[in-house]
């Protein structure tokens, strides 16, 4: 499946998605609620640790409120996985055509990840319009964006960077005509997880709506 319109318009709403890996799968459901407390409503849970499948069954069970994407989805039977638990939607750092036909066959949406030019026509052959920008600071940011996207504009491409993103460059990247949504890791300090400091949790997700708002005024 390509990722449909009504999503991608959920993840335009949502402008901002909180990426995060959790070593402690009970950590999960507090922390999805602590960023929902904050107005943070859109999350990228990154299966890179052995708790991270059991995390995502309990935030799809017990947090419906919260747009569920995964991250790191490295293979097609993850992707399949991913799916049957009932994620919103996965995405990964790079072009694998074979996660991204079994993220089809499955009914996942799915954002490959891509940095170059080969790398987006690899993605649109397979029909995919909306990619993950990763790692897009990295890569040479805002600058470098514009200037991959302009051959494939009249193919309306969205894209959806992370990648060395925080609150000073999040409102640049999202007055890019293309870029619905983004995300990163510097919202959910991995110290307040271990500490379970849900309060500083959502402190830090208000703080970024705040400034969010402010940088639209
Ligand atoms: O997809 C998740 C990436 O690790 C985000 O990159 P970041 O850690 O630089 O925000
Ligand atoms: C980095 C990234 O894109 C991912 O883990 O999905």
């Amino acid at each position: 499946m390509a990722f449909p319109e009504e999503l991608l318009q959920r993840l335009k709403q949502s402008r901002v998605v909180a990426g995060f890996s959790v070593e402690n799968a009970e950590h999960a459901v507090p922390l999805t609620r602590a960023l929902l407390a904050g107005g943070i409503d859109a999350i990228e849970l990154t299966l890179r640790t052995p708790a991270a499948m059991d995390a995502l069954k309990a935030v799809c069970a017990d947090v419906p409120e919260m747009f569920v994407g995964v991250g790191t989805i490295l293979s097609p039977e993850t992707a399949e996985e991913v799916k049957a638990v009932g994620a919103d939607f996965g995405v990964a750092p790079g072009m694998n055509p074979r996660v991204v036909r079994a993220a089809q066959q499955a009914g996942l949406p799915f954002a490959p990840g891509i940095a170059t030019p080969s790398e987006l026509e690899a993605a649109i052959e397979l029909g995919c319009r909306f990619v993950k920008f990763f790692p897009a600071e990295a890569s040479g940011g805002i600058p470098y964006l514009r200037s991959m996207a302009a051959p494939y504009k009249h193919l309306g491409i969205q894209y959806f960077p992370l990648g060395g993103l925080d609150a000073e460059n999040m409102s640049a990247y999202l007055c890019e005509p293309n870029v619905p949504a983004i995300g990163g890791s510097w919202i959910v300090k991995k110290e307040w997880v271990d500490n379970e400091n849900w309060a500083g949790i959502t402190a830090r997700a208000a703080e970024v709506i705040k400034r969010l708002t402010k940088d639209n005024q």
